[in-house]
């Protein structure tokens, strides 16, 4: 049987998704901790294993298909492609962010999001987008971009925008604020359906995953300590 490959997001979440890795048992070769190494794909001390570092929208793509067997994605991701060959068994507890619409601070002193019929707004997420604004009766025009979104209102690309915030920063030092919450976000362990039923290494590996995630109970620490 070829090795199981698990698809794990560079940048942000990488640095959340190491330590997990390691509660989980999978122990990578040194180059994939390493942001510098221009490597992808990446071997683990279990040869019935392997590791590849894609975007974190790519991540969904590869496990939907079939190239990955599992993977880290925010629930973001997930919800923007809604593949339905992704099983999403674990909440990882990593990657807590939300979505919001947000709006410069001189716009939003004036504006009550309940007078919507029409927006138009910047994102990279244009699907969770229309279908918020749908579900609200609002008729959503969605600019796409792939990041930056917070410059859109200044340069009149849009005059609002659908972005993750986590501390607000982002937002602030843009003149931004947000004006309404559309999702909570956290990164999940995605599984290729297909896989979870075929290949008998699959379940074994969610159950490792689940009980990385798990949060430590005061019991625990009480044993730990
Ligand atoms: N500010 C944040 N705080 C916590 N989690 C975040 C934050 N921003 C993004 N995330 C989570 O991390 C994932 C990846 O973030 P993002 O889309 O910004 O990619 P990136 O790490 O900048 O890499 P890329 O270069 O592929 O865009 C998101 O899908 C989301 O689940
Ligand atoms: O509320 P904050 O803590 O400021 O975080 C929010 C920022 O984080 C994400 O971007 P990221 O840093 O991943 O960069 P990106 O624009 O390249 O996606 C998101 O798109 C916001 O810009």
């Amino acid at each position: 049987m070829p090795p199981l490959v698990i698809a794990v997001p560079k940048g942000r979440i990488l640095s959340e998704a190491l330590p997990l890795l390691a509660r989980a048992g999978i122990r990578p070769e040194a180059s994939f901790s390493d942001e510098n190494s221009r490597a992808l794909r990446f071997a683990t001390d279990d040869p019935a294993i392997a590791l590849i570092r894609v975007r974190a929208f790519d991540v969904a793509t590869f496990v939907a298909h079939g190239a990955a067997q599992l993977g880290i994605v925010g629930s973001d991701v997930l919800a923007e492609f809604d593949y339905s060959e992704l099983y999403a068994p674990v909440d990882l507890g990593i990657g807590h962010c939300r979505l919001s619409i947000a709006e410069p601070v001189e716009m939003a002193a004036a504006d009550d999001p309940r007078g919507w019929s029409h927006v138009r707004v910047a994102t990279k997420y244009p699907h969770l987008t229309h279908a918020h604004f749908a579900r609200r009766g609002v008729q959503a025009e969605c600019v796409k971009l792939n990041g930056a979104m917070e410059l859109a209102p200044t340069l009149g690309l849009a005059p609002r925008i659908v972005d993750l915030v986590s501390s607000g920063r982002t937002l602030k030092e843009n003149g931004l604020v947000e004006v309404e919450r559309i999702m909570e976000v956290t990164s999940r362990l995605v599984v290729n359906r297909a896989a979870m039923k075929t290949r008998p290494d699959v379940v074994p590996l969610v159950e490792a995953f689940r009980r990385a995630a798990a949060p430590a109970t005061p019991s625990d620490a009480a044993v730990a300590a």
